[in-house]
């Protein structure tokens, strides 16, 4: 289980004060769900999921996975606890390739075809393209993005959280993707966080938050939230990117 408590995120504000970024996140997310996060743009989603993953340090509140206080952990003591995430625009690692990259995920030596071909096909990736190349500027931003999602899959991590996943990914490659979501959360081996604007991934969801000016404006089962959010997507405002509606 995760449980986000009183967190807060306060950066250096221009006029000498402190911003607040997070206010008071208070959160809990049970074992095997699959949540998604959504709300405008700026409104504290990838700053909260960035600071799960001990890429931010939290000014205030605290973050237990599994029972375990993780607050001040780093990052690899966090990713050896289970939480993964994967970046709303991942790097590129140049020298690398894809199948060490999905190989050090799985903390195999080396990959079998099979495996590679295995982790690939989640992400509408073919195996024989791609498993030799290079993570470098070769690829484009989609194709970069659906092989990071790749490495956390192979991870088996307990806690995967996922950043737009959605964001610059073809529509077949999407439909494959989300299958792939539905199957984890099926098999209920992991819990998934979501941050997405899509309206196929939020209808995944066992619960949704809304995160809006740094705080939870909405959060419950989504029967309950999806439709106060889709009466807000009114053109000219609300909660989801006028290309997704
Ligand atoms: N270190 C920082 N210093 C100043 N402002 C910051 C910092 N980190 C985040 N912000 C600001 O905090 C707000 C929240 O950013 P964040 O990226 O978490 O939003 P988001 O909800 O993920 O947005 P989007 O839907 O556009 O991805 C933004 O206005 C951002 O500019």
């Amino acid at each position: 289980m995760l449980e986000i408590s009183h967190l807060r995120y306060d950066v250096a504000a221009e006029d000498g004060g402190e911003l607040g970024i997070l206010r008071d996140v208070s959160l809990t997310v049970g074992d095997g769900k699959l949540v998604v996060i959504t709300g405008p743009n700026g409104g504290g989603k990838t700053t909260l999921a960035r600071t799960i993953m001990g890429l931010n340090q939290p000014t205030g509140g605290s973050i237990r996975w599994n029972g375990t206080d993780i607050t001040d952990m780093s990052i690899t003591e966090r990713a050896r606890a289970g939480v993964s995430y994967g970046f709303q625009q991942p790097p590129r690692f140049k020298g690398l390739k894809v199948k060490d990259l999905i190989a050090l995920a799985a903390g195999k030596e080396d990959l079998t075809p099979a495996e590679g071909c295995q982790y690939l096909t989640q992400v509408g990736l073919c195996a024989d393209d791609y498993i030799d190349r290079e993570v470098d500027a070769s690829l484009s931003g989609g194709e970069v993005k659906r092989i990071e999602i790749a490495t956390i899959l192979a991870r088996k991590a307990g806690l995967m959280i996922f950043d737009e996943p959605e964001a610059g990914i073809d529509l077949w490659s999407f439909a494959k993707l989300t299958e792939t979501f539905e199957a984890i959360h099926k098999r209920g081996e992991s819990t998934l966080l979501i941050i997405s604007h899509q309206e196929r991934i939020i209808q995944l969801a066992d619960e949704i938050v809304v995160i809006e000016k740094g705080e939870v404006a909405k959060c419950g089962p989504r029967e309950e939230i999806f439709p106060q959010i889709m009466a807000r997507t009114l053109p000219g405002c609300g909660y989801m990117k006028e290309a997704d509606r």
